[in-house]
């Protein structure tokens, strides 16, 4: 079964309907690279309000180690999401659980990446270019999805609909990640794009 985080929450109504309509993991975006940036206190909200036995993600970006530990002391996400360039090093000194992100927007040349991040839980593989932020709806070449690695690897980056299927057929990730593919505007989610979503995810099994 291929997972399926739904990221860059804003509104907690948003939240609670990805998690009922079957998204594993809900993303929260903390940084202020983001145009979904939230507060601590709407993160807090977010996690509040959502049930049992879904993963929240608490995603930053370059940001202070302060300010990580700001939000694993205040939001207590499941997880933390390195979108930066942050190393191995910088992201496992909080022992908190995280993924970190893969700028694939150089192709098969930003495969290396893969091997610099042995402490992640998971690594993210996202389309945009290094330095660049995500949630910018940009994809990659889907074949240069590595298989063999002891880590999960989530598939990121101009996820929708139409093309998640074709997607997992040939990255066979372990999740998908998405997030402007599911909205009308930055951070607010489409009711109707979110339910397509997950529909096409579990039609592609
Ligand atoms: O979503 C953002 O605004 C964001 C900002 C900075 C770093 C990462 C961000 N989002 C991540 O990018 C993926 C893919 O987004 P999209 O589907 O291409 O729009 C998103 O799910 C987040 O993990």
């Amino acid at each position: 079964m291929t997972r399926i985080k739904c990221c860059g929450m804003t509104r907690v109504e948003d939240a609670v309907l990805a998690a009922e309509l079957g998204a594993d993991a809900i993303g929260i975006v903390l940084t202020a690279r983001s145009k979904r940036q939230v507060s601590l206190l709407q993160a807090s909200a977010i996690v509040a309000a959502l049930p049992p036995f879904v993963t929240t993600v608490a995603l930053c970006m370059d940001d202070e180690a302060s300010f990580v530990q700001d939000v694993i002391d205040t939001v207590r996400p499941s997880l933390l999401q390195f979108h930066g360039e942050e190393s191995d090093e910088w992201c496992a000194q909080f022992g908190h659980p995280y993924l970190k992100a893969i700028a694939m927007g150089a192709g098969a040349a930003a495969l290396y990446q893969l091997r610099d991040h042995p402490h992640a839980a998971g690594l993210l593989l996202d389309g945009h270019g290094l330095g660049e932020a995500g949630g910018s709806g940009k994809a990659f070449d889907w074949s240069l999805m590595p298989h063999g690695m002891k880590q999960p690897l989530i598939l990121a980056g101009g996820l929708t609909s139409a093309n998640v299927a074709a997607a997992i057929r040939i990255a066979r990730p372990w999740a998908v990640d998405v997030s402007s593919g599911i909205e009308s505007a930055p951070g607010v989610k489409d009711r109707v794009k979110v339910r397509e979503f997950i529909a096409a995810v579990r039609g592609a099994e």
